[in-house]
């Protein structure tokens, strides 16, 4: 038996698959390492050969690694947003240090997709059949559905109305940019938790077919933004999609109920939301604008 893993993302697929980190290789038998091997020659990355055994953690312990780095940014801008920090800057201020590095520390709406998900859960099953503490592993999966749920507290702090009821626009279905993929995607269930607590939710993602697509919940799903957007009471978004930010936020803000924008990602340019009577909201940032507007 080989185990010979692959590690490209989701919409980089020919990108990574050609310009590999590294290619593993787990057999048993020298003879099935060599014949693998020769069918990756004209890729130049480094090979590593082990047993399969050991090929499939690699696998594992690779996007549990990666999950780990997204969740530590998630809990350091919730705690920025608590102190007065702010989480951009402490990211560039850690990722200088090349034992840190600066990817996979973007502040989100949590982790999902068919693969860190999976992949996480597969390590824990796999330690549950020995004595080894997996107390580490199962925070990271409790606190990564803990940050998709602290997306419905946040939403409903920034509503001048109860979420019963509320009108929230959610842009981004997909669980990240350049893929339609819904699979274990954050953004879908935090759309269906905002709506198991009865606000009509009306969402758009630009890969997402509205008519073709069944949604679990009560989403109503939209083939524009500005459709999506009309009448909200606040905009929610979950995908990092380059066109939100070129949006004609002015057009939408007035077709608005509400003028608060929370952005999980922060991609939008906040200048320009200002300049069309919105306030962003972003993690990993205080947020004084928001609350001194409800006050005032
Ligand atoms: N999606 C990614 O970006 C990605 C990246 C790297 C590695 N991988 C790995 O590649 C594998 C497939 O991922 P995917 O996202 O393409 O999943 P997928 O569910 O989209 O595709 C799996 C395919 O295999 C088929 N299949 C399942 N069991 C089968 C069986 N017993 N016999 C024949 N066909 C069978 C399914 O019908 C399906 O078409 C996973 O192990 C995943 O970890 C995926
Ligand atoms: O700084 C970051 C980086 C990623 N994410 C989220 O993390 C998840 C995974 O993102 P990404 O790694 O780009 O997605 P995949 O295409 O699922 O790729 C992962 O899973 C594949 C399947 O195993 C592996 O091959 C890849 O190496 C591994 O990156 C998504 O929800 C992203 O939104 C963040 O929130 N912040």
């Amino acid at each position: 038996m080989i185990s010979n893993p692959e590690f490209l993302r989701e919409g980089h697929a020919i990108h990574d698959w050609l310009n590999p980190d590294r290619i593993v290789i787990g057999a048993d038998e020298p003879e099935s390492t060599r014949y693998l091997s020769s069918l990756y020659t004209s890729l130049d990355a480094p090979v590593v050969e082990t047993d399969p055994t050991s090929a499939e953690l690699i696998k594992y312990a690779a996007n549990t690694f990666l999950a780990l780095k997204i969740t530590y940014a998630n809990t350091l801008a919730e705690l920025c947003e608590h102190i007065g920090a702010n989480i951009t800057d402490v990211r560039t201020g850690i990722g200088h240090d090349p034992r840190i590095g600066n990817t996979y520390l973007d502040a989100g709406p949590g982790w999902g997709g068919p693969c860190l998900p999976k992949d996480v859960r597969a390590l824990v099953s796999t330690g549950t059949r020995t004595t080894t503490d997996l107390g580490l592993l199962h925070a990271l999966l409790e606190t990564n559905a803990y940050h998709q749920r602290r997306i419905v507290t946040l939403v409903e702090q920034l509503l001048p109305r109860p979420l019963t009821g509320a009108r929230v626009a959610v842009l981004g279905l997909a669980f990240k940019a350049a893929t339609n993929d819904l699979r274990d995607s954050p953004a879908l269930h935090i759309a269906n938790l905002l709506a198991a607590r009865r606000a009509h939710v009306t969402a758009y993602d630009p890969a997402i077919d509205a008519s073709a697509t069944p949604t679990a919940g009560q989403l109503t799903l939209t083939e524009s933004a500005t459709a999506a957007v009309a009448g909200a009471d606040v905009v929610l978004v979950l995908t990092e999609w380059p066109e939100f930010a070129e949006l004609p936020w002015h057009h939408l803000a007035r077709d608005m109920r509400g003028d608060v924008v929370l952005d999980t990602r922060g991609k939008l340019d906040r200048t320009l939301l200002r300049g069309a009577g919105l306030h962003l909201r972003t993690l990993g940032e205080p947020f004084s604008e928001i609350a001194a507007a409800r006050t005032a």
